[in-house]
């Protein structure tokens, strides 16, 4: 069967990459999760001291850096997923922190961080049969996808998913925080003036808010059979 490029973009916390890893998994496809590099690149900016007391980031030495800033993949062999490296280094766990989650949309609005990504990216998925999810796949990244889907959810809904997910972590959390998080990185990525969150001409919307994760999943493998039987 012939391989297709599958991206799923939408709000923050709303299931992109469970769906994503869901679907790659079931049907032999490549994995990508382009949230995690925005979020590496933040992770080093922190590191680094990039960020001042009041979060103002050094943006001439943050574009000095970025090619000094290696991101990659390693499998975890126990869930078969793929696992965010910086620099060699797993880090995975540390790019969910909510230090990380503050700072994010603000380092992924600088046009250089996503030139640089959004080529590697594009590079990671020259191939096709790849899931990648973010904000920008089915508009910048790969506008010719076969398959775009879009999701949106409640975001009471979403904050209180990601409360309970970072919880199970072992992260500590807070219902009201996170909310107000998940509703100003939308807002950020909404407005930004380089490949603003926006729903693709083509893409098919997916209100998962009242789904739950095997109706999302069925509906997402549908949606695979329907565009690859064309
Ligand atoms: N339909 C659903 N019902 C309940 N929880 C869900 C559903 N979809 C995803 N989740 C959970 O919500 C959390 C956020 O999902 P995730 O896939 O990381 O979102 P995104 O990639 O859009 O940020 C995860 O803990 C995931 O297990
Ligand atoms: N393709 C992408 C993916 C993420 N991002 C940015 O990276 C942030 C973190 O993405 P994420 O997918 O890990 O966010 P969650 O919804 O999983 O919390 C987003 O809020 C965006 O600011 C982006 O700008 N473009």
């Amino acid at each position: 069967m012939k391989k297709i490029t599958i991206a799923i973009d939408g709000f923050s916390s709303c299931g992109k990459s469970t769906m994503a890893k869901d679907l790659a998994r079931e049907v032999g496809y490549i994995y990508v999760d382009t949230g995690a590099m925005y979020r590496c690149v933040t992770l080093y900016a922190l590191h680094n001291g990039l960020f001042d007391k009041d979060n103002n980031i050094d943006i001439a030495e943050l574009e000095k850096r970025m090619p000094q800033i290696v991101l990659s993949f390693s499998l975890n062999n126990t869930t078969g997923m793929p696992e965010a490296c910086l620099n060699g280094e797993n880090v995975e766990l540390d790019i969910r922190s909510m230090e990380v989650s503050k700072r994010v949309s603000h380092i992924a609005a600088l046009p250089f961080v996503r030139r640089a990504l959004v080529e590697q990216q594009r590079r990671m998925g020259k191939e096709k049969g790849i899931v990648m999810d973010g904000r920008d796949i089915g508009t910048t990244v790969f506008p010719d996808a076969e398959l775009k889907i879009y999701v949106t959810a409640n975001a009471r809904v979403r904050a209180q998913r990601r409360y309970d997910e970072l919880k199970a972590k072992g992260i500590e959390a807070d219902f009201e925080s996170i909310l107000h998080n998940v509703e100003e990185r939308d807002y950020i990525d909404s407005h930004r003036e380089v490949s603003p969150l926006t729903k693709a001409a083509d893409a098919i919307e997916l209100d998962n808010s009242r789904m739950t994760l095997s109706e999302q999943k069925q509906w997402l493998l549908d949606r695979f059979h329907e565009a690859t039987e064309q």
